[in-house]
């Protein structure tokens, strides 16, 4: 059993979030935290996470376990740990992993930079890695460096789509009652065959819910359930709850979750996360203006008419940029109308290489260039909008799309232009973040 983060004393600050970050993120994780008691003069509640990632992924039907397949080129835990990592007052979080995905799963810890991360030695069954999990946390254990926690959550590393509140929620409700879960409506009815496969009786589907993760426990409710736990149940159980109820006693809040706390298992579940995480780094968008003025007047422009489409348009003459970037804005478009040389373009990529932006997602920017044709004639600039290709190629290495569109215009029909102009920039983010399917590549 392997403890603390590779190559690391325990515990470091909160996971791989872009330095200095302000604002919301920051505001939200404190006022959950208060709910904790940890306001000046109270001991705030300890809360740790189990991470099951010990699975081979049979049912996704593919040679790598499916905690491990790429999305966007990142593995699919990754995205789970960055999930868990965005709440501040989860202050370690212990993955169960194989032995032999050990080295695999450090790998991943240090290239994206996670943090508060434990590593265990995961079971043959998920409750079997779980149960290493909790002993990581159990100072009954030898050379246990981990302190106990109040309360623990156990979610499955294949559970991408974990928000704070539903989080807060199931730790909130397990304080009280000592065990609680997200629930979900079923989609299908449940149905019981009879020994030859026939209908033998079906369950009135309203009265029933599906059971996902988060779940969170007390300590020592769940620590002791699997301390007592039969093998029967170590082997072939599959609800943490079910354990709760069964040795400790404790019968479990419900808590209803989102529709997106569903588990990965099928392939299927792979291209709809891939899909679900396109749409939410494609809905911010940066316009940066080269000059003051133009921020004004064509970035007001732009910002009206890019509002009709994404969820999120900032538009900056620069002085804010770092800020943004901090707010993790995944799309940059670099509007130079006073010349269609590239410093400004330059600046934006070595700020989003400098941020580590890059590292968890792929960053869209699209450098565009208004010339006036009644002024400039278009194979001089072409010849240097070109150019572009040398610095895409530079800034792909640096998981950058970098893009070029030209506009060339009359001055006199500026506002027809800047419609032409929406649509194309419009077209070419989708088309930047379409992509390659990197679902394709576990076939
Ligand atoms: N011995 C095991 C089996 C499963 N898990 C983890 O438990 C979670 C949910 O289990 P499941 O979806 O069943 O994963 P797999 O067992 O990998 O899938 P399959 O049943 O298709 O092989 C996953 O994060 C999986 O990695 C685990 O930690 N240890
Ligand atoms: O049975 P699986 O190993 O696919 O999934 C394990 C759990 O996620 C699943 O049983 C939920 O119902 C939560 O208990």
């Amino acid at each position: 059993m392997e403890l603390g983060p590779p190559g690391g004393s325990g515990p470091a600050e909160p996971g791989p979030r872009l330095r200095g970050l302000r604002g919301a993120d920051a505001a939200a994780s404190a006022s959950s935290l208060s709910r904790f008691g940890a306001e000046a003069g109270c001991r705030a509640s300890a809360v740790a996470a189990v991470l099951p990632a010990g699975g081979s992924g049979e049912r996704m039907g593919v040679p790598t376990p499916k905690q491990f397949c790429p999305i966007l080129e990142r593995p699919l835990i990754s995205y789970t740990l960055q999930a868990l990592e965005r709440v501040s007052w989860i202050k370690d979080i212990i993955v169960a992993v194989t032995r032999e995905n050990m080295e695999t799963m450090k790998g991943i810890i240090q290239r994206y930079q996670h943090k508060r991360i434990s590593l265990v030695e995961a079971g043959v069954t998920r409750h079997r890695s779980i149960f290493n999990g909790l002993k990581a946390l159990a100072e009954d254990q030898p050379n246990c460096r981990l302190s106990k926690p109040e309360v623990v959550i156990i979610h499955d590393a294949v559970r991408p789509f974990v928000e704070e509140d539903v989080l807060l929620k199931v730790v909130t409700a397990a304080q009280e009652h000592g065990a609680s879960g997200a629930i979900r409506p079923l989609v299908s009815t449940v149905i019981s065959p009879s020994a030859d496969s026939c209908l033998d009786h079906s369950l009135e589907r309203a009265r029933y819910r599906a059971s996902e993760m988060p779940q969170a426990f007390l300590f020592d409710v769940i620590y002791d359930a699997y301390q007592q736990c039969s093998d029967y149940d170590l082997e072939f159980g599959t609800e943490c709850l079910h354990l709760a109820l069964k040795y400790s006693h404790i019968k479990a809040k419900l808590v209803e979750g989102s529709p997106d706390l569903w588990k990965v298992t099928y392939k299927r579940d792979l291209y709809a996360a891939e899909s679900i995480i396109k749409e939410r780094i494609s809905q911010k968008v940066c316009v940066v203006m080269d000059t003051k003025e133009d921020e004004e007047h064509v970035g007001h422009c732009l910002e009206e008419m890019l509002k009709t489409e994404l969820n999120h348009v900032k538009v900056t003459s620069g002085q804010d940029l770092q800020q943004i970037i901090l707010e993790q804005c995944y799309n940059f478009v670099c509007v130079n109308v006073m010349t269609s040389d590239f410093e400004e373009t330059q600046r934006l990529l070595n700020m989003v290489e400098e941020s580590n932006l890059s590292i968890l997602y792929p960053v869209v920017v699209i450098s565009v260039h208004f010339l006036d044709y009644e002024s400039v004639p278009l194979g001089q600039k072409m010849e240097k909008v070109m150019q572009i290709r040398e610095f895409a190629k530079e800034a792909k290495k640096r998981n950058i799309l970098l893009s070029g569109l030209l506009i060339y215009f009359p001055q006199r029909a500026f506002n027809s232009t800047m419609c032409y102009f929406v649509r194309s920039l419009i077209i070419k983010l989708r088309e930047r973040l379409g992509g390659k399917k990197d679902v394709d590549r576990h076939g």
